[in-house]
């Protein structure tokens, strides 16, 4: 994917100025690219669209980003979704998505979650534990439905990422260990509630080597033999999401979709099952930006210090995982400088960037967090009683507060004093 542009305060693929949005709305403020996000679904969804069976589902990883219109943007594309809570079943539902496009995965899903996918009709359940297995069976009885599973394989192998965002290694908590999946399948098909009909596997995310994947997704072919030749029907498999995205404009991007979808033709031709893929960063990382305002900049002891005011609490990325996100101007600026950019948080870990050499912004300018549209907003806390800030969608010349979570009024009305008080 291409590196995310902000030309002279307007982005990329869109016409609406940033720094009047910043005086509408106020900031720090999300602000999505539906040009962007629906260039991304497609040139993904058309990567792989000849794979497997020839009608691969590209089901969005909601966890990236689950606002509403973003799901629905991407629902009226024939997007699926990917869910992991009720909470996600319930976004994806009211965005739009039919049932029949809803994946529910996750290594801990509650009876109570279980039973509102089976409530819904989903596609498919990817099951990740023996006891899960038997857990969904009972829900499933419960309501006398028969429903479709998936089991999720660890495939014990390195994704190469970021430990706190790999799935795949051998002792990863997800999914069953690959030798014992015979077994698993077995006592699933013992169920008369449920019809285990798929394999599944998501090594991890932000992946920047296919070998990995080749890797993961070569197993779960010869596994799906395995089974079918003990008399199991394989209906799908499921190759989860991960695909990276660039973050930094100047270091080499990761494969692209291209790059990824011919590694998936090589490693699943000839394959009779329908695929499955669960990308979602890839799809709306690159289309989304944290706005922020200068507050003031001051200096240390040895350090230049650009103070800004977003913080941790609205895009965490930085503190949690070290991630790297580029910081620009909004209205480019030609001085340079060398500075440490933090937020306004009790906490040294409230730091964007250490030391980074990048445009000399003073205090009132505009700063945006590239990168910015996945794992942004969803992850955000209230921490320091810091609202929510607003997401904002940008389409062409229309642009709309699709959520607007900034209300001090609204975080007071969420506490509820006891009885006693
Ligand atoms: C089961 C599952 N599917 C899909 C994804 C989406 O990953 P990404 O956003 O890296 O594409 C994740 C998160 O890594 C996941 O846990
Ligand atoms: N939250 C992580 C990605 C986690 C993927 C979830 N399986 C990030 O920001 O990079």
């Amino acid at each position: 994917m291409d590196h995310f542009q902000i030309r002279d305060g307007v982005m990329h693929a869109e016409d609406v100025n940033l720094a009047a949005l910043a005086k509408q709305v106020g900031t720090p403020f999300y602000c999505y690219s539906s040009a962007t996000m629906e260039r991304h679904f497609t040139v993904f969804r058309d990567a792989v669209a000849g794979l497997g069976d020839g009608n691969p589902l590209v089901a969005f990883a909601v966890k990236a980003n689950p606002n509403l219109a973003v799901l629905a943007t991407l629902a009226r594309l024939g997007a699926g979704a990917d869910v992991v809570s009720g909470g996600e079943l319930a976004r994806a539902l009211a965005a739009g998505m039919p049932a029949s496009r809803i994946v529910f995965s996750g290594v801990g899903k509650t009876r109570a979650e279980l039973a509102a996918g089976v409530e819904a009709g989903i596609l498919q359940f990817n099951v990740e534990s023996e006891a899960e297995i038997d857990m969904l069976a009972e829900v499933a009885a419960a309501k006398g439905a028969t429903v479709e599973i998936a089991i999720r394989i660890n495939p014990a192998v390195d994704p190469k990422t970021h430990g706190k965002i790999s799935t795949g290694g051998a002792d990863a908590k997800f999914g069953i260990p690959w030798e014992r999946l015979p077994a698993a399948f077995a006592q699933a098909a013992a169920h008369p509630n449920l019809r285990p009909v798929g394999l599944a596997a998501h090594i991890g995310s932000q992946l920047t080597k296919l070998e990995p994947v080749e890797d993961a997704i070569r197993k779960l072919g010869d596994l799906a033999r395995q089974l079918e030749a003990a008399g199991h029907q394989i209906k799908r498999i499921d190759v989860g999401g991960g695909l990276g995205v660039p973050y930094r404009r100047d270091q080499a991007p990761p494969p692209s979709p291209a790059d990824y979808a011919a590694m998936v033709a090589r490693a699943t031709e000839g394959w009779p099952w329908r695929l499955m893929f669960e990308p979602g960063r890839m799809i709306v990382g690159n289309a989304g930006v944290l706005v922020s305002e200068v507050i003031l900049t001051k200096e240390g002891a040895s350090k230049h210090f650009i103070v800004v005011d977003a913080a941790m609490n609205d895009l965490l990325r930085p503190s949690l995982y070290n991630a790297w996100h580029d910081i620009l101007a909004v209205h480019p600026k030609t001085a340079r400088t060398r500075a440490t950019v933090v937020g306004p948080i009790c906490e040294t870990g409230d730091t964007f960037a250490e030391d980074r050499e990048m445009e000399d912004v003073a205090a009132g300018d505009l700063v945006a967090f590239m990168t910015a549209g996945a794992y942004g907003a969803t992850m955000a806390s209230t921490y320091n009683s810091r609202p929510l800030v607003p997401e904002v969608m940008v389409k062409g010349a229309e642009w709309a507060i699709v959520s607007q979570r900034n209300q001090p009024a609204a975080m007071l009305a969420l506490d509820a004093k006891a009885p006693w008080l």
